[in-house]
């Protein structure tokens, strides 16, 4: 079963979702002395903002110091690129730490942006050796085609679902600009402790049906549903969910 959490506007889904993530931080640092979460880029970050920024309740409780940050996917561009989610998670969420607390981050081996398939096979094997065997918290998106990462469907996508040796890999023809990117993959979610989604708008109303109702695991978010219910928290909209009709997840 997947845990969903559907939020009116009034229920403040940032706020959600910065609950979740201290229950997170506070399970992890009860356990070891670091809170290892892994990010995907797109609206996510803004939602970060909003919940461990704004949010003083939330934000007084996170322990930065202790959290070691990583990227679920990253597009193989500098780091600051308008396309670089370590750019957009900086601007949104780093940028706005009050000063002196300091963080650690892992961004890919942007160095190598530009220079070609050798490289970006480099880019992903690099990064693979940086990310713990075992995350603790996946922090994932969900696409209007149901890819999250930079998990796409359809058939000429099937080689990223279906790797199961290595963590990170290249995605060379993302749909969704730009084509170059590094994803983890399934082995790193069989891993991780916890895994939850934030979508939100009504762009996602289709997607939510195809995942919820139809549970086409063709889709690769309904896949992680599948594989990985009993860890996999969503918190969704009104907006997003407003045509979803099972019950059941
Ligand atoms: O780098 C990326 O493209 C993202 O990591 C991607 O997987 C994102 O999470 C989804 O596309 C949802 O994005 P939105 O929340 O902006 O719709």
């Amino acid at each position: 079963m997947v845990n969903v959490v559907v939020c009116a506007a009034s229920d403040n889904l940032p706020e959600k979702v910065g609950e979740y993530v201290l229950r997170k931080q506070d399970e992890a640092l009860a356990r070891g002395s670091v809170f290892n979460l892994a990010i995907s880029g797109g609206s996510l970050v803004n939602v970060l903002k909003t919940a461990l920024i704004d949010d003083k309740k939330v934000a007084d409780k996170v322990q930065w110091s202790k959290w070691r940050v990583y990227f679920v996917d990253e597009r193989i561009v500098s780091l600051t690129h308008p396309d670089s989610n370590y750019g957009a998670f900086k601007e949104a969420v780093l940028d706005h730490l009050p000063s002196g607390v300091q963080v650690q981050v892992f961004p890919i081996n942007a160095s190598l942006a530009g220079k070609g398939p050798e490289a970006y096979e480099q880019v992903a094997k690099e990064y693979e050796e940086i990310l713990p065997k075992k995350l603790d918290t996946l922090l994932l998106g969900c696409g209007p085609d149901g890819h999250t990462c930079s998990l796409f469907p359809d058939a000429e996508h099937a080689y990223l679902v279906a790797e199961r040796q290595k963590r990170v890999i290249w995605c060379h023809d993302s749909p969704k600009p730009p084509s170059d990117r590094v994803t983890i993959t399934i082995p790193v979610m069989d891993a991780a402790g916890d895994i939850a989604f934030v979508a939100t708008g009504s762009s996602k109303q289709p997607v939510m049906h195809q995942i919820f109702d139809k549970k086409d695991t063709k889709l690769p978010t309904a896949l992680v549903n599948k594989l990985f219910g009993g860890k996999v928290t969503w918190f969704v909209d009104d907006q997003a969910f407003t045509k979803v009709e099972t019950k059941t997840f």
